[in-house]
């Protein structure tokens, strides 16, 4: 008892009240809020940046539009900037904005200045398969100038394609980049500038997990989702817990165990599994319905003795927990404990929008102060 009493305190401090709004995430406010026209262009912007055909298009194509990565093969290069507004059908309220290669800073038509202004996170993208002499030139000419526009972006370099290289080349390739960056910004006195490197390829979870990544430090809520999350898994007997974007497979949150790749990418595996079987027997004949709803929850046992166990969040959010088969005999506390954890996350992005009216005390707890979307991701960094 003293287990659920504790996680219940912990969604009362959030200021849980019992008359907390069932439908959250799929009522009509979440489409006044989004419909408005002026916030598309007000949300924070991540730019896939880098020289042609070093990966940018396939990234998002996989990444939000659950492309195949052999179906990659055959895109065109981009020709112009092409924003993605993904924020209708994922929980990543952003819009991306995919750069055709070559963009030219000194083309007066090219307006750098209004479009690093609003930008979150800065993508480059270096095809590791080929001479990156050039893209590092791009990259620093690239970040400097943003840098000075906006010193708030978060500048993330993807060492791309690197399912072709074999794993000490991964790493010394990683290693040389990273020391050639640093140089060229430090021979610039931008020391300042801080850039993260993440090695990714489009054929395996690599670009999943550093989208997520670069998603989660646009989250100001995220050490208050990762508070909650350690509550939770260490009350209910679980071993790990990632909260998921169900769209695009990136997690907006774990506990504080580390991550390894392979419970990731079992997770992600198990949520393909989930909205597939659903798309085939879930829907109603005449095809309508939802393949991801309310009553969404998947428990599949594997034969090491490990149960996966999937539920519903919110519209695009899922928890999935890894868990021992003799956890799961308290299935009714962990299913208590989760009530208790669905209502404090609902109530977290609560504060969020409510942000945008005068602030009440209910926002103490919450380490965001900025005005934020009903999803809980900032309707504005700049
Ligand atoms: N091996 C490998 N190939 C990749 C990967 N990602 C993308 N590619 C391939 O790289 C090629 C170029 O990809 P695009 O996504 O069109 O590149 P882009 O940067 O958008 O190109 P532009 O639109 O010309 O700027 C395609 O043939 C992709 O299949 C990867 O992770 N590994």
């Amino acid at each position: 008892m003293s287990i659920q009493y504790e996680v219940e305190q912990l969604a009362d401090s959030y200021g849980v009240a019992d008359s907390f709004p069932k439908d959250f995430g799929y009522g009509e406010e979440e489409a006044d809020i989004e419909d408005s026209p002026a916030s598309s262009d007000s949300k924070p912007r991540i730019l896939l940046m880098g020289l042609r055909r070093s990966g940018k298009s396939s990234i998002q194509k996989v990444v939000f539009h659950k492309m195949s990565p052999n179906e990659t093969l055959f895109l065109e290069s981009t020709n112009k900037i092409y924003k993605d507004d993904i924020s209708s059908s994922s929980f990543v309220n952003f819009q991306i904005w995919d750069f055709p290669g070559q963009v030219d800073f000194f083309d007066p038509t090219f307006d750098y200045e209004m479009i690093f202004r609003g930008t979150g996170a800065l993508i480059f993208v270096i095809d590791a398969q080929d001479d990156y002499v050039e893209a590092l030139g791009r990259l620093h000419l690239t970040v400097s100038r943003a840098y000075r526009v906006n010193p708030e972006i978060n500048f993330e370099v993807f060492i791309h394609k690197v399912d072709g290289l074999s794993d000490d080349h991964k790493i010394e390739t990683q290693r040389d980049i990273h020391q050639r960056a640093n140089d060229d910004l430090a021979d610039a006195s931008l020391e300042k500038l801080h850039l993260s490197f993440y090695l990714t390829s489009i054929y395996d979870h690599s670009i999943f997990e550093a989208f997520s990544k670069v998603v989660q430090k646009l989250i100001p809520q995220l050490p208050t989702l990762e508070n909650l999350l350690n509550i939770f898994i260490s009350n209910s007997g679980i071993e790990k817990a990632f909260l998921f974007d169900v769209v695009s497979k990136i997690y907006i949150a774990t506990d504080s165990s580390p991550v390894d790749m392979q419970s990731y990418e079992l997770c992600c595996d198990m949520i393909d599994v989930v909205i597939d079987v659903s798309c085939i027997y879930g829907l109603r004949e005449d095809g309508s319905g939802s393949a991801y709803d309310k009553e969404s929850m998947a428990i599949i046992k594997l034969n090491n003795t490990t149960v996966l166990y999937l539920k519903e969040v919110t519209k695009f959010l899922a928890l999935v927990c890894i868990l021992r088969e003799e956890s799961f005999e308290r299935k009714g506390l962990i299913d208590y404990n989760f009530h208790c954890f669905r209502k404090a996350i609902h109530e977290v992005f609560e504060v969020g929008v409510s942000t945008q009216r005068p602030v009440g005390p209910k926002a103490v707890g919450s380490p965001c102060s900025k005005a934020v979307t009903l999803n809980g991701t900032p309707r504005n960094t700049v």
